[in-house]
């Protein structure tokens, strides 16, 4: 049977589509038990000389099978990636089909790693791939079972949000009104000076009071959530508009301490989507910042530290900067040297209107601009020590266009022998139909994470991962790492340590995509 022709298992709350058969696996009713040897290559250089030495180290892995009851609450419900996304999940749970000049449509969850992409299981006894639906791998969340929910600073009903999106067609608009119109943003955290001035007339679902009331009114928010609809745990995420960045200022925000005095006694630069993080985190609630701004300042990521909780970030990378964490990695991994990547872009949505004041489009540009970073420091042949391509990136909002954001990127290459090669890209996207599968991705992978413990031989019990989830990068345009840690934008990568990962959590190598038994005689 070729590839695309087997038939895939559906998982349903806790029950595996497989099963591994190893001594190095246990089901138990509960959890699925695995060990795990990590190797890697520890590389010493000392007089000019370079020694590696192949090193092991043992990993357990526990992950618990059954899969909660889960909310999504997010900020900035109303605009064009939430109205986007809900009315997605209720056209995909009551399978809602409507027509268009293409003809008719049927709901999907197209462009999420989690329910549109597959991983390779192994070999079946002929030596064929097997592929299982990679939500398949552990027992994951559907989309279809999120409840819900978040705050806007627009009173919009969901229904009056998605048609001021105008992303999605009448015909499916039509047929989910009654279900939106029911669904209403609460009142959210307004400071002017964090996002652009284009904003104020849409600010009319705004929170009174101080930022220590606006602290307790969110938390007092998830709890309510989360006790209305009988749920086991809940992920906050903010696809709100981008913020300008906050300034690191020693006593106000760079430890959590000072962050929290800051809240109490109101400081300016303290910034909604931080109140809302520290909320979130104070709640034992992950966290996800799909915006660019710096929502977690120091203070902010020793908060989740100190209380165990899971945060990611930064910003959601969903098309031009995704297709350049793709294209730069080839280039560079093929020994062709990008000097020159010019990157323009236009859309005519709000997110493009917010992004036309100058420190909203600063945040966009720093989230930007690093993205080819690692991929240039890792081929020292290429480029010299701190030397990089010219990156340039810019937005124009263009309201004629709406939520069709257009990316025109030029990557001047330096070839064999003084040559020079120029690509040239063009891409139409509705924005918002390529950002709210990534929601959906960074909402699930997140509340799998929380369910998933490990143990290395020095520690006596399970523990969780780092606070910072880097686990998440795919789904990001500047990921968040631990401190200290290397940052890695290459789109292959990120994806390979994703199935890697929950790969070793039921006892699996990682891909390794040798297909030896195909090259020996
Ligand atoms: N669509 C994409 O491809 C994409 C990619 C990367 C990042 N993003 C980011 O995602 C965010 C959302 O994008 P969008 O297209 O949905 O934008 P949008 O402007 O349509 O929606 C943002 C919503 O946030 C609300 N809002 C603003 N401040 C708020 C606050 N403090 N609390 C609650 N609500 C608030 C606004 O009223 C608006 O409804 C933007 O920051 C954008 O830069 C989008
Ligand atoms: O993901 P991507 O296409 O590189 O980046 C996009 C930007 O190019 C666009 O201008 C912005 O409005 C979107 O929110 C998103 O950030």
């Amino acid at each position: 049977m070729a590839p695309h022709e087997v038939q895939f298992e559906t998982s349903a709350n806790g029950v595996e589509s497989f099963r591994v058969e190893s001594d190095k696996v246990i089901y138990t009713e509960d959890h699925i038990e695995s060990t795990y040897v990590y190797r890697d290559s520890k590389v010493q250089k000392a007089d000019g000389k370079i020694t590696v030495v192949p090193t092991e180290k043992t990993y357990n892995f526990r992950t618990v099978r059954a899969v909660p009851r889960v909310g999504l609450m997010m900020v900035g419900w109303g605009g064009n990636n939430g109205s986007t996304l809900t009315a997605s999940i209720i056209a995909n749970r009551r399978n809602i089909q409507w027509r268009t000049k293409e003809g008719v449509q049927s709901p999907n969850y197209y462009g999420s790693v989690t329910q549109a992409s597959t991983l390779k299981l192994g070999v079946d006894e002929k030596g064929q791939d097997v592929f299982i639906p990679f939500s398949n791998i552990l027992p994951m969340v559907h989309p279809n079972d999120l409840v819900l929910g978040g705050w806007d600073i627009s009173a919009h009903n969901l229904a009056a949000s998605m048609e001021r999106a105008k992303v999605l067609e009448y015909d499916l608009q039509r047929q989910v009104k009654d279900e939106m119109e029911a669904l209403q943003p609460l009142p959210s955290i307004y400071y002017p000076d964090y996002i652009a001035a284009n904003q104020s007339d849409r600010a009319d679902n705004v929170l009174p009071g101080t930022k220590q009331d606006h602290l307790e009114k969110i938390r007092k928010d998830i709890r309510d959530f989360k006790a209305q609809h009988n749920l086991d745990k809940v992920i906050v995420l903010w696809t709100a508009n981008t913020e300008r960045f906050s300034a690191i200022i020693p006593g106000v925000n760079d430890s959590a301490d000072a962050l929290l005095k800051s809240i109490k006694e109101g400081h300016d630069e303290v910034a909604p989507s931080t109140v809302f993080a520290v909320a979130s985190i104070l709640e034992g609630t992950p966290f996800v910042n799909g915006s660019p701004q710096n929502t977690f300042v120091p203070g902010a990521i020793e908060l989740a530290e100190r209380e165990k909780v899971y945060i990611g970030g930064d910003d959601f990378k969903s098309g031009q900067t995704k297709f350049k964490s793709v294209m730069v990695d080839f280039l560079v991994s093929a020994g062709i040297k990008p000097i020159g990547i010019t990157s323009y872009n236009h859309l005519g949505n709000n997110d493009g209107k917010n992004l036309s004041a100058p420190q909203q489009f600063r945040s966009k540009e720093i989230s930007k601009s690093n993205v080819v970073d690692d991929m240039v420091a890792a081929n020292p042949i290429l480029y010299k020590k701190n030397e990089h391509p010219d990156h340039i990136v810019v937005i124009k909002y263009c309201p004629a266009v709406g939520d069709s954001k257009r990316a025109l990127d030029e990557y001047v290459s330096e070839i064999f022998m003084g040559g020079r090669n120029t690509i040239s890209t063009y891409n139409v996207c509705e924005d918002s139909l390529l950002a709210s599968p990534l929601i959906l991705d960074l909402a699930i992978i997140t509340e799998l994470m929380t369910r998933i413990e490990y143990k290395t031989e020095d520690m006596t019990e399970y523990a969780p991962f780092h606070s910072v989830l880097s686990v998440l990068s795919y789904m990001l345009k500047a990921p968040m790492v631990p401190p200290g840690t290397p940052v890695v934008n290459a789109l292959g990568k990120q994806r390979a340590a994703m199935e890697n990962i929950f790969r070793a959590c039921v006892g699996l190598p990682p891909q390794n995509d040798m297909m030896l038994e195909h090259k020996a005689f």
